[in-house]
């Protein structure tokens, strides 16, 4: 091991990889991170952080129209270049804290595409490095499509640094992506139109809020256009764009925005040389995020596995391959149930057994409370506000969905009690505040669990 320039390299500087670089780090190894891009990977430059930023305002407007006739007056809207600017102030230097900080630690960072020589030795920009271990953390882009006139068309991270807001912004697919960015660029105040190939919107949420979120879309103005592929894009001038369809009509727009699914970024890194086995999803691994080839594991986005890409489950596959290395754990991953937010207005989250699963399935119960009626009082007039929680037959619950403006908190309460299997007992040797809309829902919640 000794005579290896580290004893772990990591590729890539995102979530995937540097909990680990940093743990194993301050366990006394010899760590290198190689990035070709900016420190802090996706989420952390051009993700998950930028987003939440820049919907803020549009979660607080939404919020204000639930006391249209009911106590606010007024009219607030965005303006979209000041926003950019906090943008930019507020998450332009996050990578620089980071580097800042893998830097003290004694972690190297090595700038630059890294390839594979052989299964110890990694190239960048002509120099050879060697580890004993190595981490691919290289995560995901978005997939581009090969039409004419494809060069017009922008993604996500274009997106999240646009230094206005255009008239009318057309998005491409009806994933989490072009969902999210189509509520806050509606709230924004742009046009809106979403086409998608099929009449599918957001396979993996609830279609039950699916199709309620969709409906409020419409309702603020956007259009869809279903059933349809942009066969070629021809610019008119600089803002003034046309898509023809394949069912031959046409979309004059100022703007396209591109979320059709995001790919893996296994290519020019020799990875099939060394043996690395990789299919469409990413790199392949067993079930100790172990590749084809024994030195080298995958973490992160870029693993081809049906668990969700996410920065906590980027975040939870660090951490294991940190214990797996220091041999703290030398057990299989097991993924604890997982919560995951859908950040449209309102939000849909959800953790653990999906509803659509549990709905059709002898194994659980499901319980639909309403809580924003309920507790309209502490819900901010949202009277929309849902909740399901799922149990099992030992009456411990296993799964909910949230819908409403504060779902991303209370999913994370609800997951604690899944991942603690806490009964109803439990939750009662708590004195949590009130008024508050976790307290609603956990003492509904105590009705129907397990009582110990
Ligand atoms: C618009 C958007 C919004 C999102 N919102 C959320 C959200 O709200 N919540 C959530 O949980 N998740 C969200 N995600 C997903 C989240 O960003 C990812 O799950 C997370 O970033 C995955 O981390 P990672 O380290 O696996 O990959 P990444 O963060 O993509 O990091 C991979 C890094 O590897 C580098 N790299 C690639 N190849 C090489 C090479 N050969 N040599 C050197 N470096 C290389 C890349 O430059 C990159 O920096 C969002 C994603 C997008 C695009
Ligand atoms: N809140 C969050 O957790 C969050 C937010 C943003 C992104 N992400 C991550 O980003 C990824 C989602 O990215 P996405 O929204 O681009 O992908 P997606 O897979 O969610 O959606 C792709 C969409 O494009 C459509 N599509 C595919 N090919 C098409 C074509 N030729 N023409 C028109 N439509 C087409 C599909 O039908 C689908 O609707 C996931 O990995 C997700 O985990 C997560």
């Amino acid at each position: 091991m000794t005579n290896y320039n580290y004893d772990v390299a990591f590729i890539g500087g995102g979530h995937a990889n540097w909990h680990a670089a940093m743990t194993l780090r301050q366990a006394g190894l010899k760590i290198a991170i190689f990035e070709k891009d900016t420190i802090g990977g996706t989420c952390t430059n051009y993700g998950c952080n930028a987003k939440i930023l820049l919907d803020g305002p549009a979660d607080v407007l939404h919020q204000i129209k639930s006391y249209e006739n009911n106590g606010l007056v007024g009219n607030t809207k965005i303006d979209w270049p000041a926003l950019m600017a906090y943008k930019h102030a507020n998450i332009d230097h996050r990578h620089l804290e980071l580097e800042g900080m893998f830097k003290q630690a004694g972690i190297d960072l090595i700038n630059g595409h890294a390839q594979f020589i052989n299964a110890h030795t990694i190239t960048v920009k002509d120099q050879s490095f060697t580890a004993d271990k190595i981490v691919l953390g290289t995560g995901l882009r978005p997939r581009t499509l090969d039409i004419p006139g494809s060069e017009y068309i922008h993604d996500s991270r274009d997106f999240l640094d646009m230094p206005n807001m255009p008239a009318h912004i057309t998005f491409l697919g009806t994933g989490i992506v072009s969902m999210e960015f189509a509520s806050l660029a509606s709230m924004a105040g742009a046009k809106v139109t979403i086409i998608n190939r099929s009449e599918h919107i957001l396979k993996e949420y609830p279609q039950k809020y699916v199709a309620k979120i969709k409906q409020s879309l419409i309702d603020a103005g956007v259009e869809f256009i279903f059933n349809a592929e942009v066969v070629d894009v021809l610019k008119i001038n600089d803002d003034h764009l046309t898509l023809n369809l394949s069912d031959n009509n046409k979309v004059e727009t100022n703007y396209i925005l591109n979320a059709v699914g995001r790919i893996p970024n296994i290519e020019n890194m020799g990875l099939a040389k060394i043996g690395v086995q990789t299919n469409n999803h990413g790199i392949v691994v067993n079930e100790f995020l172990q590749t084809t080839v024994a030195n080298i594991y995958a973490s992160g986005d870029v693993v081809s596995n049906a668990i969700p890409k996410l920065t906590p489950t980027a975040t939870f596959e660090s951490n294991y391959l940190a214990q797996l290395f220091l041999g703290m754990n030398k057990r299989p991953i097991g993924y604890p149930a997982i919560a995951q937010t859908l950040f449209t207005l309102p939000r849909i989250s959800q953790v653990g057994v999906a509803l659509d699963v549990a709905q059709v399935s002898d194994e659980y119960t499901v319980q639909t409370v309403p809580y924003g009626k309920m507790f309209l009082f502490s819900t901010k007039n949202e009277d929309q506000a849902e909740v399901n929680f799922i149990f099992d037959k030992e009456q411990l619950l296993v799964g909910a969905t949230v819908f409403g403006d504060e779902a991303p908190e209370l999913i994370n309460i609800l997951a604690l009690i899944i991942s603690q299997k806490m009964t109803a007992t439990d939750l009662q040797s708590v004195i949590f505040a009130f008024p508050s809309q976790s307290i609603g829902l956990i003492s509904v919640l105590a009705r129907y669990l397990k009582v110990r």
